[in-house]
This record gives structure tokens, sequence and C-alpha cells, in this order.
């Protein structure tokens, strides 16, 4: 899960609501300059333990009303367009509420997202009979698991967010904020104005969205975030079919948090055996098998890159207070860092390796073997070397090894193509 909050450029320049700000620093502030290193700091929200989570005494919390008298007679809330963000529901007519979504966006993105080709389509319905569940694990809180087997490529399920909010907050004067109370207390003002924001959005929610919002796990209680956005620092999804603006950034700051009520349920595993994609159409989060699963199996997404060394991956998962104890982080060593970091290259090869099968055949199939031993069925390289397989048995005349790789070519392919 890509999370990231307060870190924007743009964020700092923009205002949602003004925050009250105090006529002009006291004597003595922390700051009295602001230089570019230190909002850039002032913009990553704590995490961890943060011993001083007092808020400066002179500061006074901003309030946004939201009346009811707003409300629709579908129980629906009105669009509310504060500054250029828009508080906003997708509902389908006659959909079933629990599907309903509140968000937070820029008008432009509303636009864009209700004027895409087929919106709103029904979210996709998996095959019968429902194949997971969610429940306790014994060292990471709630999870999903499958009730039956499940075959790579199957979609286990498919739902609409709960919610959608920017990946960045859009906060007024966070430079003066800044310069009047520092960095840290800063960060302070913007989590806590940031928290009165997200309100409104949860108070826009059904209360049976809101009941299982709200009951989501909360890995941030001691940095200073407020209860709503822990929830949403600790299950956020992302997806690039929508964003602000022409084109994606570079550092994601233009795009969107999602909360799902099942999918955040789905534990961090570096050898993953779930991906997502999300359909604009539908406006859902759709969850397939990235490998064959056995009934019983916990489902995994990988928070984190795979294509990187287990320390990287560690420092990746610290923000979320996971210490990874998968078999490939506890069983990591250099060979295993270096099939992470170049699986992704390795398709030249398999490529390659198809022109002269009897002296490369060994080698297709160390790669297909360190692949599964890393976990990383799931991923193209290794559909990619299925296929260089095949395609070596039967220039080479083996004709039921061909066979064999080529079926697991079939299935692993599907999945591959599912991605694009
Ligand atoms: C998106 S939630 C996942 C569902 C969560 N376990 C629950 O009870 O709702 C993310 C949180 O689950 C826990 N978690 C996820 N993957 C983990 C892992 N591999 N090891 C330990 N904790 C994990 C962490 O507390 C993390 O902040």
């Amino acid at each position: 899960m890509k999370r990231g909050f307060l870190n924007s450029a743009k964020a700092r320049k923009q205002a949602l609501y003004p925050a009250p700000l105090p006529t002009a620093p006291s004597q003595g502030s922390a700051s009295v300059a602001c230089p570019k290193q230190q909002l850039e700091l002032a913009g990553k929200p704590h995490h961890g333990k943060v011993e001083n989570r007092e808020l400066p005494e002179d500061h006074t919390p901003s309030s946004l009303p939201m009346s009811d008298s707003t409300m629709q007679s579908n129980g629906v809330y009105k669009d509310h367009v504060v500054k250029g963000l828009t508080f906003t529901t997708i509902a389908s007519d006659g959909g079933p509420a629990a599907d309903n979504t509140e968000l937070l966006l820029e008008a432009p993105t509303k636009q864009k997202i209700v004027s895409s080709p087929g919106f709103l389509k029904p979210v996709p319905k998996p095959s019968d009979p429902a194949s997971y569940a969610v429940r306790s694990t014994p060292d990471m809180g709630l999870g999903c698991f499958a009730t039956r087997a499940i075959e790579a490529g199957e979609i286990i399920f498919a739902e609409r967010p709960l919610l959608v909010v920017p990946r960045s907050c859009r906060l007024v004067n966070s430079s003066q904020i800044v310069a009047r109370y520092g960095i840290h207390q800063g960060n302070l003002i913007f989590m806590a104005e940031w928290e009165k924001v997200l309100e409104v959005v949860v108070a826009r929610m059904t209360e049976e969205n809101r009941t299982a919002f709200m009951a989501l796990a909360n890995n941030h209680k001691e940095d200073g975030s407020g209860p709503i956005l822990g929830i949403v620092r600790t299950n956020a999804y992302s997806t690039d079919k929508f964003f602000d603006g022409p084109v994606r950034l570079a550092n994601d700051e233009n795009m969107y948090s999602s909360i799902l009520k099942i999918g955040s349920r789905i534990n961090h595993s570096c050898r993953p055996n779930v991906t997502y994609d999300f359909d604009l159409a539908s406006f859902s989060y759709i969850f397939k098998a990235e490998k064959d699963i056995a009934a019983g199996e916990q489902l995994f997404y990988s928070y984190c890159k795979i294509n990187v060394p287990v320390s990287v991956r560690k420092s990746q998962l610290a923000p979320y207070g996971i210490v990874c104890k998968c078999l490939s982080c506890i069983n990591a060593t250099p060979a295993s860092d270096k099939i992470r970091m170049e699986f992704e290259n390795r398709i030249d090869d398999t490529v390659k390796w198809i022109m002269n099968p009897r002296a490369n055949i060994h080698h297709a199939l160390k790669l297909r073997q360190d692949l599964i031993d890393e976990g990383l069925e799931g991923q193209r390289t290794y559909a990619c070397c299925l296929y260089a397989i095949s395609m070596m048995y039967k220039v080479m005349g083996e004709p039921i090894k061909r066979q064999i790789f080529q079926d697991e070519f079939n299935k692993y392919n599907r999945l591959a193509k599912l991605r694009d």
C-alpha cells in the first residue's frame, strides 16, 4: 500500500479551508525563515511513537460544519464544494448503499471520473462460491483467508472503496505554521487540521460504511494522527486511473488514497498471492489470485516494492510498523537479493534463450525455480520464462515436457495480461 500525506508542494500552496493563524510570529519563535528543506520535512507526517503530541496552546482548531439539510431523499448528501475540493458521493441508482463511496476530490478530477467511458458499471461479481473470509491471524491482527482453492487469475472479490481522499493534505499557510511553530508542532497542526477535513468525509458515509471504516486497523495511534487519519494511513490503496491534472506527478502527490472494507484487511507479504486492478468504469478494486491459492491460506498483497533487496523492503515497511517475517525476508541472502533486483530485466534473457535451447534450458529452469523460491510466480518474468521453456522443449522435440510448461504458461499469461 502506498501512503503519503502532507508532502505536496501544491498542497502547501492550496487551502482547503483557512487554518487559523496567529497574525505574526512571536518573538523568539522556533523559526523565522523557512528554508525549502524545512518545508519539505514539515510536509512528512510523523510515524512511530512521538513523545510530544501536544498542539500549541495558542492554536485553535478549525471547524468545517456540515449541515444535515444537504441530504437528499435517497440518503446521499449533496456535493459540498470548499475551495476547489468537492465532498461527493459515488452511488449507483438503486444499488446497495454498502457500495457507496464517499470522496474528497478536486472538481475537475471528479468530472474526469464521472465522464469516463461506461461509468458507472456494476461492481464485477466474483465466481461462486465465495472464496474468502476475514479472520484473526496469530500475529497480524485480522487478515483475509481463502475458504476454498482459488486458481491463479480468479477474481476473489471486487468492491468500491468506502472512502477516497487526496494522498496529500490540502491546507493553507503551512509555511507560516512551520515558521511560527517549527517543523515538529507544524506537522502536528497539519495532521490535526486534516483530521477535521476527514471528519466531514466520514460524517457523509452511510452508518453501515462508517461502522466498517471505523472498525479498520489503526497503526498510527502514537504519532499525532487523529483516529480517521490513522485509519487512512494504515489502510490506503492507490490507483493511477485518476489523479489531479493531466499527468501523474513523479512523487505521486496528485494521487488519491482509497480505503476498502475487505481489501484493507489484506496483510502484507513480500511473496504476494493476490494482486489488484482498479476499474474506473465500475469504480471498484478487483482482487485476483496471483498464483494458485490453497483453501485455508492467508491472502497477501505486497505493501512494498518486491524488486528490491530485503534491507530496502524493511525500510519501506517500517513506517507501517511491519517487520515482515515472510520466508523471503527470513531466509534472505545476497543471492536472493540479486534475484529480486534482476528478475524484471531477465525477460530479455528468456527471449534469447529460445534461439539456442540445448545450451540454455538449464538457465531457464533455474530462473523459474528462483522465482518460485522467492514467491514471485505472479510476475511477468515468470510467465515469459514458462513460455521460453515450453518453446525450448518444442524445439528439442520433447512434447510432453513442452505441454506441461505450455499449460502453466497459459495460466500465468492470462494473469500477466490481466495486469496490463
Ligand atoms: C491494511 S492493515 C491489514 C489488516 C489488519 N491486519 C487488520 O487487522 O485489519 C495493515 C496493518 O496490518 C498489520 N500487518 C499487515 N501485514 C503485516 C505483516 N506482514 N506482519 C505484521 N503485521 C502486519 C500491520 O499492523 C499493518 O499496519
